[in-house]
């Protein structure tokens, strides 16, 4: 087996690989991608940190690859679908950088309030210039912190040791587990409203690309002081720009930039932006932990051990496998479905099982319902390995049931989830073994193919609705592919299914609830 380690590792990592008789490591960094292309169809697994990316025509080269393996936390340099499709297990090493991550983080937040690398540079340069550095305490004031993961909630730990007040907004996390580490779960704008300094710590997905922007730094206080330690990107650096230069941002502390090295980057020109090249997870411990891992995680892959930190690939036996293996992309369909019609903090998901699949082993479905449904909200951090401990910490019930009857159905799956707000349940189930279908929503019988753009209403039927919608869509460009309605009884409730052949902005959904008087228009994409 042949492992290429493309990004510096640790040598306790490189330790590991080789003490094994019939693994070779080869450590060849700052290749071109031209040369790893040209390279990686020799080897079994790549090893990688953020660096290398690992693109889809890197993958497709790579034709004996078994593993891609992340030493560290993000992988938003990996393309996760393309390993996914060709089998390729992808794995991280998600807590050995946590501590040196949220150190560094706190380590930005001191410096800048205290302008330490300003005053560094003037002091070397030989200037004593005491009055211009004039920082800010810490004390008494209020951290936001955006995302109460791994790295947000021990940040939360530190900093409340040192007398701030955290308010957190996530998604996934409930109020008693924010409490607990010692922040208020709050809105955004609450966040905007009342935090002295701000912290970024979720992934780079699609939900949280510029989630910090100009609209949210009007909102935000006077002064307000930044700090990005988690991905570029996140904050969207031009309206940073700009915010800091108005004077409505007093500083920022920024690890990470949409693009590294940051060449060019006006942000670098401004004195109150210190920076580090991307170093959060630049401690001896830290790469020390990381390396150990993913030695451990590849060796596992290759012995056919299970790989514990995947991102992409349900652990189980191969025969087990066969028999529901129909039944895993339409319970994580349902999940994500369900997910992009629900509102309000998750307390419950309970999957139901009717018909043949109830007398089968059905947990690894429940966990792909599950993933799909976090998946929508988290990114691709969630796996068939980690869905179900995510959601107990984030304090989400899994419930699994099963019944005899079956109804109509052969089989039929149904995932109902309850959130402060709101109840939805859904049904799918594979007709001839392997199309799937979405039967049911709340209680509407429905027959939709869980694929690709959708709008799901709710209204009232009546003669106009369909024709209202469709002359909105028209007019906004996007192209009607099918069309499903489900009702109760002739000019009852409805629900509506439109299948698209294009994204649906929320002003286009906003203008067919107006135009169409349809109680709620959702857009799916699965
Ligand atoms: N600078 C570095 O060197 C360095 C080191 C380690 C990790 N990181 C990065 O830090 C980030 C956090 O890592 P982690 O280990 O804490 O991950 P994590 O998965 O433990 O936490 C991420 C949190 O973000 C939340 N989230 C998702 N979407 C959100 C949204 N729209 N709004 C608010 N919260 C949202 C999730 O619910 C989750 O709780 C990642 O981007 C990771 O790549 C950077
Ligand atoms: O996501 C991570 O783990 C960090 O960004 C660290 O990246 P690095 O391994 O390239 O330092």
């Amino acid at each position: 087996m042949k492992v290429l380690v493309t990004d510096p590792i640790s040598e306790e990592g490189i330790k590991i690989l080789k003490a094994e008789p019939d693994v070779q490591v080869d450590v060849e960094t700052k290749l071109t991608k031209e040369q790893l292309i040209e390279k990686i169809k020799d080897y079994d697994a790549l090893i990688i940190r953020s660096e290398t990316q690992v693109t889809k025509d890197v993958i497709e080269a790579g034709k004996n690859l078994k593993i891609i393996g992340r030493a560290g936390v993000g992988i938003d340099n990996v393309d996760v679908p393309a390993a996914t499709d060709k089998g390729i297990i992808v794995a991280n090493a998600p807590e050995g950088n946590m501590i040196a991550a949220c150190e560094h983080t706190i380590a930005m937040m001191f410096s800048m309030s205290r302008n330490i690398p300003q005053a560094n540079i003037s002091l070397k340069s030989g200037k004593w210039e005491r009055s211009k550095f004039m920082g800010v305490e810490v004390l008494g004031k209020t951290l936001g912190v955006v995302g109460m993961g791994r790295i947000g909630g021990e940040v939360t730990k530190r900093v409340r040791g040192m007398g701030m007040e955290v308010l957190a907004y996530d998604p996934f996390t409930t109020p008693e587990r924010a409490q607990a580490i010692g922040a208020k779960l709050t809105t955004l704008d609450e966040i905007y409203e009342k935090a002295d300094f701000i912290t970024v710590h979720t992934p780079l997905i699609p939900s949280t690309k510029h989630m910090i922007s100009t609209p949210q730094f009007e909102k935000m206080k006077d002064g307000v002081r930044i700090i990005n330690c988690a991905r570029g990107g996140i904050i969207d650096e031009a309206a940073l720009l700009e915010a800091i230069k108005s004077g409505k941002v007093a500083g920022a502390a920024l690890d990470v930039f949409e693009k590294e090295p940051p060449v060019g980057n006006p942000l670098l020109e401004l004195n109150q932006v210190i920076v580090t090249p991307h170093l959060g997870a630049s401690t001896q411990e830290a790469q020390v932990n990381v390396a150990i891992t993913i030695a451990e995680q590849v060796l596992n892959a290759f012995k056919g051990l299970p790989v514990t930190t995947a991102l992409n690939i349900p652990i189980m036996k191969p025969e087990m496998l066969e028999k529901i293996k129909p039944f895993l992309p339409l319970a994580e369909d349902l999940g994500k479905f369900i997910a992009q019609i629900t509102d309000g903090q998750i307390k419950e998901i309970t999957v139901g099982y009717s018909g043949e699949i109830a007398q089968r082993e059905v947990s690894l479905i429940t966990i792909a319902a599950l993933k799909g449904l976090l998946d929508v909200k988290m990114g691709e951090l969630v796996n068939y390995v980690n869905a179900k401990s995510i959601s107990k910490d984030r304090g989400i019930n899994v419930v699994e049931s099963k019944f005899g009857d079956v109804g109509d159905y052969t089989n039929l799956i149904t995932v109902t989830v309850k959130t402060d707000m709101m109840e939805r349940k859904v049904s799918g189930t594979i007709f001839g073994n392997k199309d799937a279908r979405i039967v049911e929503i709340e209680g509407y019988r429905i027959d939709a193919i869980p694929e690709g753009y959708m709008i799901v209403t709710r209204h009232k039927d009546r003669p106009g609705v369909i024709g209202n919608v469709g002359t909105v869509l028209g007019q906004n460009n996007i192209n009607i592919a099918g069309m499903v309605v489900g009702r109760e009884t002739v000019r009852g409730e409805a629900i509506m299914i439109l299948s698209v052949d294009d994204a649906v902005p929320q002003s286009v959904l906003n203008e067919m609830i107006e135009k169409a008087g349809l109680y709620d228009a959702r857009y799916v994409y699965i």
